[in-house]
């Protein structure tokens, strides 16, 4: 498989068929036990491995849980991943407050997140992983336990986002729905991942 750069890409598949497996190890978060990966992200030399550096850097991720920080609030949830990669704090905080107003949710700001819907958190857990304006980003069932309204409202934020940092976009899902809003669709059959249309301006990175 292929992802471009500023591609949004829907990974869908049967229960149980690697999906997360996938994800987890484009993501870094897992080694292949075989495979080869290329990741040619602009402005940084072309490398096999996404370390903890690139990952914090140049990578957000999205998962079906969300796990935010119960005790911060939704602004401080925003601001975390920018903590050791943008020193002045004014900048920080000045970049959460535009990406929660982006989201639509400064009337959420100072609430901590059980004041919050599923579709809310998601949303802010979206803020979370696009605070860096990420080159990629990877999100696990991001709509998995929301209803059709908040899950709309998450898909949206997820494309908004990616759109205004023209970062690329992975998303896995069993939605139909959700899928058909990304560019392309790639789905996992046998152990193979089968594609249908192509958009690729530019080569982000490979996975064999
Ligand atoms: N850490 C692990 N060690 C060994 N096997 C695992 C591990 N994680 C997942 N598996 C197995 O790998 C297979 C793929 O799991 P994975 O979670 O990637 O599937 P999936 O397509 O994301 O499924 P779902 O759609 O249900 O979330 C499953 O058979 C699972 O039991």
């Amino acid at each position: 498989m292929t992802i471009a750069y500023g591609e949004s890409v829907a990974l869908m598949g049967p229960s149980g068929c690697g999906k997360t497996t996938l994800l987890s190890i484009l993501a870094g978060l897992m080694l292949p036990d075989t495979g080869k990966l290329d990741y040619w992200f602009p402005g940084l030399p072309s490398t096999d491995r996404l370390t903890a550096a690139i990952r914090r850097h140049h990578v957000g991720i999205v998962f079906q849980s969300i796990h935010l920080i119960p005790t911060l609030t939704v602004l401080e949830n925003v601001e975390i991943p920018m903590f050791g990669v943008e020193k002045s704090a004014d900048r920080r905080l000045h970049r959460a407050r535009e990406v929660v107003e982006r989201l639509g949710l400064s009337a959420f700001a100072d609430m901590r997140p059980h004041q919050l819907s599923g579709g809310e958190r998601q949303r802010v857990a979206i803020g979370r992983a696009f605070a860096n304006r990420p080159i990629l980003v990877f999100a696990d069932e991001p709509t998995g336990n929301l209803d059709t309204v908040s899950s709309d409202h998450v898909v949206q934020a997820l494309l908004d986002m990616a759109s205004q940092t023209n970062g690329s976009l992975l998303v896995v899902t069993h939605n139909p729905g959700v899928a058909a809003c990304m560019d392309r669709i790639l789905t996992i059959v046998d152990g193979r991942i089968v594609t249908n249309g192509a958009k690729a301006p530019a080569r982000l990175g490979t996975a064999s």
